[in-house]
């Protein structure tokens, strides 16, 4: 019984492809109704891997949804871990509150697990209430900016004069800003490469999403003659009485040199006819940052981005690295997974990690979530237990681990799923 009403006896079975647009369409409905733009559907039923998506019918509706992506996702010291993209969930208005999501939670984390090869789960939340429950932390945050570009202008590192930078159709330079994107995956926690099919993604531009802006553009930067950055952006044109003030909008900016970086950016800021930047999701410690000459003005905030879900306690912190030397016993709490309950000894630093159960006494004592929240090294394990969510069980183990789990670039992932 939920605390809703009476549980809805549901059936969950496996997506078959011929099911995918009642499956699809139940998703849809889930989010208010509104459907998607062709191109969008389109993709998104490309990438869907229907093997390891689940419909949970009642009779011969299918009134909930839930699907995974095999992902990649690069971790604290740079390896790439498979990890579960949980994504497209959803339950009819008709069925909510009465457990159907747990049902499909319960039953994916258990498919997760009896693969045996992905330590982790991770989503991005509608609502960040939904998935605490079901042992997900947040672990990365995004970072929004609206940059009054009348009044904040950006500093060019040596040499920013000397990139060249070009307009090119998205599409034209597609391949080559893949290429970079890809180099850039290792070098970031949460970052996820994209395998067949995801490249289309950065390039998705419906116009029913584009409220009033301009099709996607794309700007690449050379040094001597050799790509070297790009940044993905629209203009949404505004006119006010006392003249233009028309918006950028930045989708993506990726560069190999600061050099690159910063003259991106300043070309951004500087389209005529435009007052404004504004950027949505940008990881919380981009070095735009340091480029602007009035951060205030910039209008920054930030929010949950990326939740992490160690599926496979052992596994999971035995795949990433740590920064500094680490040996410390956690006591486990998971009330969603029990088979992660328990103490477990990791030892490890900046070469790799190993992660099992232990009898000895716990240092550290916490519940999954909490390191989920910590395992991507973008929230400290300190933080957490200032909010009394991790207990130091013994004196220093806290500062020694929290040093350990951080990482010196801030986690983050430039796209949805
Ligand atoms: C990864 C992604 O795809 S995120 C997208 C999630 N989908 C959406 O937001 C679409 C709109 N919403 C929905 O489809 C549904 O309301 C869902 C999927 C969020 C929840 O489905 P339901 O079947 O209603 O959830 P269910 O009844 O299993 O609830 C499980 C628990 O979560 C709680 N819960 C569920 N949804 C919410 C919510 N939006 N806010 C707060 N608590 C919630 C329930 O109260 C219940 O708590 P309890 O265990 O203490 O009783």
């Amino acid at each position: 019984m939920s605390a809703h009403g009476a549980t809805v006896p549901v059936e969950l079975r496996t997506l078959v492809p011929e099911q995918w647009d009642a499956w699809y369409a139940t998703l849809e409905e889930a989010f208010g109704g509104v459907a998607e733009a062709p191109e969008e559907r389109a993709l998104w039923r490309a990438l869907t891997e229907t093997g390891r998506s689940l419909a949970a019918w009642d009779g011969d509706e299918v009134v909930g949804t839930a699907g995974a992506f095999s992902f990649r996702l690069t971790v604290p010291g740079g390896s790439p871990v498979p990890a579960a993209g949980v994504t497209m969930v959803g339950v009819l208005p008709t069925h909510r509150r009465r457990g159907v999501l747990r049902s499909l939670m319960r039953r994916q984390l258990d498919d997760i697990r009896a693969r045996g090869t992905e330590p982790l789960a991770v989503l991005t939340a509608s609502e960040p209430t939904i998935y605490g429950r079901f042992g997900y932390g947040c672990a990365v945050e995004r970072m929004s900016l609206s940059i009054d570009t009348t009044r904040v202008s950006l500093a060019a590192p040596e040499g920013t004069d000397a990139v060249r930078l070009r307009l090119v159709p998205p599409e034209k330079a597609a391949d080559r800003c893949e290429e970079l994107y890809a180099e850039r995956v290792p070098l970031r926690p949460g970052m996820v490469a994209r395998g067949p099919g995801w490249e289309r993604l950065p390039l998705l531009d419906p116009e029913s999403r584009r409220d009033g802006g301009s099709p996607l553009r794309c700007v690449v930067a050379e040094e001597d003659g050799r790509f070297c950055g790009y940044a993905l952006y629209s203009v949404k044109p505004e006119w006010e009485a006392a003249g233009p003030s028309g918006t950028v909008r930045v989708r993506d900016v990726e560069a190999r040199s600061p050099r690159a970086y910063a003259a991106l950016w300043r070309f951004l800021a500087g389209i005529d006819l435009t007052s404004s930047v504004v950027a949505h999701s940008r990881p919380v410690d981009d070095p735009v940052l340091h480029l602007v000459s009035d951060v205030r003005r910039c209008h920054v905030s930030v929010r949950d981005l990326l939740h992490v879900r160690p599926v496979d306690v052992g596994a999971a912190l035995s795949a990433r690295a740590y920064a500094a030397p680490v040996d410390v016993v956690f006591e486990v709490e998971d009330a969603f997974c029990p088979w992660n309950t328990g103490r477990w000894r990791l030892t490890g630093d900046t070469g790799g990690a190993v992660c099992a159960p232990t009898r000895d006494a716990a240092d550290l004592a916490l519940s999954v979530r909490e390191l989920g929240s910590a395992y991507l090294g973008g929230v400290s394990l300190a933080a957490l237990a200032g909010a009394g969510r991790v207990r130091e069980l013994r004196a220093g183990a806290l500062e020694r681990a929290a040093t350990a789990f951080l990482s010196p670039v801030a986690p983050w992932l430039p796209h949805g799923f």
